[in-house]
């Protein structure tokens, strides 16, 4: 089952570009990341999702149900997380806790107790008396409290010391290993690459890539090397295919067997070397830096 599917997903404001044939496919049980630079469409595809906003076209539709039609239904197996976190200024933490659960018709029970722990949340203080970050947290327990099928996160971390930080991944990572479902978006590219298995790329309103975030699906290596005789002809000849290059200081991506890069590299006077993998920062600067699409 697929836990979020848009098919066409296209949303406009007036005159305005919002997103645009967005086709997004997010398994059941998956750990998704949602990645674009300011004003590529990521809080608007979220607000589709959730049904606070209409699609100008296309669909959107969570565990099969459509977002428009079925958004009562879909309310109750999804939970979402904002970026920046508002409350009613009197109530407390503890009270919005048992808003959500009566939402979802549960009781106060010791899960409840545990996240207030997890979280260090101080239950009975009122939000006017919390910070942004605190604020977050009770937003994070509010949401895995009525354990959600579908936990929907904007810029999770924000806010938040990375001590919470990690809590917070811990959290959810032993949810996901229970079922939950997590589709984030983050402009923190380390903590998708860390946390997710899957990413999409939104560039402008469209969705321009999909990528596996599992290490043996990593598509090659950036290499960086110090050496005045290396040619753009010799590189480009082994299937390099060149980054930058700085008088004697190259850099380039290579995505073939290692021998031969390395049989190429052999036969020069190298002064530096060093090979890492490609990492989703690279990724986001190429498809964003680039102008291009892809
Ligand atoms: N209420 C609105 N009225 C007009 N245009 C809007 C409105 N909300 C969003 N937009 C436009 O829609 C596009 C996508 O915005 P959106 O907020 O979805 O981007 P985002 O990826 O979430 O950005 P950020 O990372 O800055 O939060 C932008 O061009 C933005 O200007």
């Amino acid at each position: 089952m697929r836990a979020i599917a848009t098919q066409n997903l296209t949303k406009t404001y007036g005159k305005h570009r919002g997103i645009s044939q967005v086709d997004l496919e997010v398994q059941e049980g998956e750990r998704y990341g949602f990645i674009g630079p300011n004003g590529a469409g990521k809080s608007t595809t979220i607000k589709l999702l959730l049904g606070f906003l209409f699609p100008t076209a296309g669909t959107a539709r969570i565990f099969g149900k459509d977002c428009v039609k079925s958004s009562d239904t879909i309310k109750r197996v999804t939970a979402y997380v904002p970026s920046e976190v508002r409350y009613y200024r009197n109530l407390t933490a503890r009270q919005i806790m048992k808003t959500a659960l009566n939402f979802h018709k549960m009781r106060w029970d010791s899960l409840a107790d545990e996240l207030i722990d997890q979280f260090a949340i101080e239950a009975d203080k009122k939000m006017e008396e919390f910070s942004l970050g605190n604020k977050k947290k009770v937003a994070i327990a509010a949401a895995l409290v009525t354990c959600p099928g579908l936990l929907i996160l904007d810029e999770p971390t924000s806010g938040l010391d990375p001590l919470m930080q990690k809590t917070l991944f811990d959290v959810l990572q032993k949810r996901n290993e229970t079922g939950m479902t997590v589709f984030m978006s983050s402009h923190n590219l380390a903590e998708v690459e860390q946390f997710c298995q899957k990413a999409a790329f939104i560039k402008e309103g469209k969705l321009i890539e999909v990528a596996k975030l599992s290490h043996q699906e990593r598509e090659g290596k950036i290499f960086s090397v110090a050496c005045p005789e290396l040619t753009r002809e010799a590189l480009e000849g082994c299937g390099a295919q060149i980054i930058s290059q700085e008088e004697s200081a190259w850099r380039f991506v290579y995505r073939g067997e290692m021998s031969g890069i390395l049989g190429l590299l052999s036969h020069y006077n190298i002064q530096d070397l060093t090979v890492r993998n490609i990492d989703l920062e690279d990724k986001f600067l190429s498809y964003y830096e680039s102008g291009e699409g892809k």
